[in-house]
């Protein structure tokens, strides 16, 4: 869909931003530009829409080469996200989104409609499109941001550090909006960011460039991972990348274990092990420690929070998490609803993950 042929750019003052760089994006999926600051990302992505011209080489959109369309036309086809999302701050919300369909001749009413449609998709409310940016904070405006180049239902969205300016909470929820869109619209999204984490998160695959718009290691995530391909890459991926990597190992072969449960409000005797106790719903709220007396009903306040939860069949980096921060050492499993599978040990989610490891014909 889209494909960097030999492209090149240098810049009048002679600054090389992109060196003979080629790269082609698969339709429909999110491939990510990472790399340190001035390595040329943006520069490549403003190619795609002739925001930039290359010095030399060949850039196709959908089989055409750039060159060959009204730069206008092209953008029309192009959605374009950027960082603090670039609305215009005299227009209304639904204002904002609504430019682009109304350049393209959509009538003001079918316009406003789309446009309601819209916030709902990127998750907001519809009473927000009567606001004007200043009065949305910053991840409502990213999202209007994303709503807006979303208007014109393009096949192509370039996104140009779209979340890097909210907090990192903010942040994280943004990037499961965009999967959670992404899974339905099927765009193919050229995103640019300089951190890892998102480029990991986000990219069916991930192109790390380096200075001077070199291409480091154009890879799936978990490849990146497992293999850096030279000493800058493994710098850049950075250290703890062979536990990073267990967000690509499923768990399906995670067997849980029973352990002694209670239910919260019922009457319970004291025993010398830990249980885990349970709402009325199935779903865990803590464990009861040994040699708790209870009087009367069990409520919460015996209760030591417990770690994290692993949901069942979510990669197995979640599963260690679990066991490694329960106080008991016991990581719960609970199915999609929340409630309570079982148990795992960190012994068991490491044997689990030893074997993915382990090269075939090693004992
Ligand atoms: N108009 C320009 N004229 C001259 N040099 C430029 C111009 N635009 C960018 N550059 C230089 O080209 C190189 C690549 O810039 P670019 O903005 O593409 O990098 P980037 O990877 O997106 O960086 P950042 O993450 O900091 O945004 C940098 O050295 C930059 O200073």
């Amino acid at each position: 869909m889209i494909e960097f042929r030999s492209v090149r750019k240098e810049y009048p003052n002679g600054t090389v931003a992109v060196h003979e760089l080629s790269l082609s994006v698969r339709t429909g999926t999110i491939t990510v530009l990472v790399g340190p600051s001035g390595c040329g990302k943006t520069t490549l992505m403003r190619m795609v829409n002739r925001m930039i011209e290359p010095s030399s080489g060949t850039v196709l959109v959908g089989g055409t080469d750039v060159r060959e369309r009204d730069p206008a036309e092209l953008r029309r086809g192009i959605g374009y996200v950027i960082q603090q999302a670039g609305l215009f701050p005299h227009r209304t919300v639904l204002d904002n989104i609504a430019t682009v369909p109304r350049l393209n001749g959509h009538s003001k009413q079918e316009v406003r409609r789309r446009a309601g449609e819209l916030l709902e998709l990127v998750g907001l409310q519809p009473e927000l499109g009567a606001r004007y940016p200043a009065q949305l904070s910053g991840g409502q405006q990213q999202r209007v941001g994303v709503a807006r180049a979303l208007a014109a239902d393009p096949p192509v969205l370039l996104m140009d550090e779209p979340f890097s300016a909210v907090d990192p909470v903010v942040r994280e929820g943004l990037q499961d909006e965009l999967l959670r869109l992404q899974a339905e619209l099927d765009k193919t999204v050229l995103f640019v960011t300089h951190d890892i984490d998102e480029a990991i998160k986000l990219g069916e695959k991930v192109a790390v460039l380096r200075q001077g718009g070199h291409l480091a290691q154009y890879a799936e995530p978990d490849d990146l991972l497992a293999e850096p391909a030279d000493d800058f890459v493994t710098e850049f991926v950075g250290r703890d990348r062979g536990y990073r990597r267990l967000s690509f190992v499923d768990s399906d072969s995670l067997q849980p274990q029973p352990v002694d449960t209670v239910e919260l409000g019922s009457r319970v005797d004291r025993q010398q092990r830990w249980r885990l106790a349970l709402d009325e719903a199935g779903r865990p709220r803590g464990w009861l420690p040994p040699e708790t007396d209870v009087d009367g009903p069990l409520d919460e306040d015996r209760l030591v929070a417990g770690g994290s939860l692993h949901t069942k069949g979510s990669p197995l980096r979640g599963a260690l998490d679990a066991a490694l921060s329960a106080p008991t050492g016991l990581g719960v499993v609970v199915d999609d609803d929340g409630g309570y599978v079982g148990v795992v040990t960190a012994e068991h989610v490491l044997g689990l993950i030893e074997r993915h490891r382990r090269p075939e014909g090693l004992p």
